[in-house]
């Protein structure tokens, strides 16, 4: 085999041959050297970094495939990169997340001058080639794609959003505003539509970014005199993917940079898509006419998954990432991991890593044992009445102990019998057990009040808005 010569790290050898050409040469011995699927699954969105001193470093998109080539293709990686390139000593990972990913890559554009770098207008003669390129540039996670995304009750509403924007049916969803807990999938989404516009339109003008790195640019800006060149860069987007919006909060000017920005964006008709951990009336300390703007489009929620949905999640994983695992031991993490997908994901990667290197079959025990941190946080983060009765509390403004007293004013009935209701319906509890820890009330003061809390969320906006706001408390 010919060998591609790397000498630096600046994407030059001596030869003149860039870090790209020197991976394909890699990338296409190891397509030799290790299945099509695995191929596929752990080198695709890899990429050559660069090779100093004999150490090559290789960019992978994230731990799982850290775990996984450091587990189970060492070999055929060392053994590529020294038939390709240059003889290595050393091989390194270094995970570049999107989100780093992305803050590097528009570093780059600014420092090149104009908005024209960070939106190449053309397309190269192999499209899939050049979209893979360009969801790198824009810092958009290879993997973060609607078909790699598993929809449940949990997620339906916010998947045809995100769908109907992405195949431009959803013009009027300006701005989609997707909020939830950690972990949920929002990122996922939102990714998956910059995906497909980049993918489907050959100009498309996209910018993915956090709120933060928008809040630490802005502040550069104003330090360096340079706020012109910030906005040109910003306000001439087509699509703005823009995640944790719930970063800006308390940072005024930020916010007022944020305002105007936004106003021409959604002026010149930019498909604006926001994510954050709670809806946007809750973001304490946001401006109330960011507030209203945020508003203007299509709210979504996205919750954390039932069962079912889990375990759909979990059998989606298994085939995407080739792990072996019993049936058994997958409904074991479906039901013990509940809180967030992000965890769902840790979990498998780690019981299917321990069956591949140990070679074993995984047993109850084991995974007991492997799984045994986030298994004691997912038992610290169950919902209790205690924990209830608390944040109702709270909320209303209202001592803790009036939830097992016997006064009945408005002020106090009321929350009280949201408490109950929220007890009845977040956690295993009976009405007998539910009526106790409300200082020994009978079961059927607890059917009542959950009927009647119930009927208020139908009718009473403000029951409602009460309700779902301890709701999203509860889950954090
Ligand atoms: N429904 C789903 N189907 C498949 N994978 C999912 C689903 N939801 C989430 N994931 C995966 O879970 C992980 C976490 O998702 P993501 O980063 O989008 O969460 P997030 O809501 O943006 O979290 P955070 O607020 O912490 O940034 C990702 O690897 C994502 O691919």
């Amino acid at each position: 085999m010919e060998q591609v010569e790397v000498k630096d790290s600046e994407g030059h050898g001596e030869r003149g041959v860039d870090m790209e050409d020197a991976w394909a040469a890699v990338r296409g011995r190891l397509s030799e050297l290790v299945s099509v699927d695995a191929f596929e699954r752990w080198f695709k969105a890899c990429r050559l970094v660069e090779v100093e001193n004999r150490v090559a470093k290789i960019g992978i998109p994230n731990e799982i495939h850290q775990v996984w080539i450091e587990s189970n293709y060492m070999t055929e990686l060392h053994a590529a990169l020294n038939e390709m390139v240059d003889e290595v000593v050393e091989v390194q990972l270094v995970i570049e997340q999107a989100k780093v990913a992305k803050s590097e890559v528009v570093q780059e554009s600014v420092d090149s001058e104009d908005a024209e770098d960070l939106f190449p207008d053309t397309v190269g003669e192999d499209d899939g080639i050049e979209v893979e390129k360009r969801l790198k540039r824009v810092g958009l996670n290879p993997s973060f794609t609607f078909d790699s995304f598993v929809v449940g009750a949990n997620s339906q509403f916010a998947h045809a959003a995100c769908e109907a924007v992405a195949t431009g049916k959803g013009s009027a969803f300006n701005p989609l505003f997707i909020h939830g807990g950690p972990g949920l999938g929002k990122t996922h989404l939102m990714q998956a539509v910059g995906r497909q516009r980049l993918a489907s339109e050959a100009s498309g003008k996209v910018v993915y970014m956090t709120c933060e790195k928008f809040t630490n640019e802005f502040i550069d800006a104003v330090r360096k005199g340079d706020l012109e060149r910030f906005r040109r860069r910003y306000r001439t987007a087509e699509m703005m993917l823009i995640d944790d919006v719930q970063f800006i909060a308390g940072k005024e000017r930020s916010q007022e940079e944020f305002f105007h920005t936004f106003n021409t964006l959604l002026d010149g008709r930019c498909q604006v898509i926001l994510t954050s951990d709670r809806p946007a009336s809750e973001i304490k300390n946001l401006e109330p006419r960011l507030v209203s703007r945020f508003e203007c489009g299509l709210t979504v929620e996205l919750q954390p998954p039932g069962f079912e949905t889990r375990l759909a999640i979990l059998q989606h994983k298994v085939a995407e990432w080739g792990v072996k695992v019993d049936d058994g031991i997958i409904r074991l993490l479906a039901e013990r991991l509940t809180t967030n997908v992000r965890r769902l994901e840790g979990g498998l990667m780690r019981v299917g890593t321990f069956a591949s290197l140990a070679g074993e079959r995984v047993t109850v025990d084991k995974v007991e044992h492997l799984l045994r941190d986030l298994f004691r946080e997912e038992n610290s983060r169950q919902v209790t009445i205690d924990s209830i009765q608390r944040l109702v509390a709270e909320q209303f403004d209202m001592r803790l102990a009036d939830m097992t007293s016997r006064r009945r004013p408005a002020s106090i009935a009321v929350p009280r019998q949201i408490a109950m209701y929220l007890s009845r319906t977040h956690t295993k509890c009976s009405l007998v057990e539910i009526g106790d820890a409300f200082g020994g009330r009978d079961h059927g003061t607890v059917i009542h009040a959950v009927k009647k809390v119930k009927a208020q969320i139908e009718t009473d906006r403000q029951v409602r808005e009460q309700v779902q706001f301890i709701e999203s408390e509860l889950r954090r």
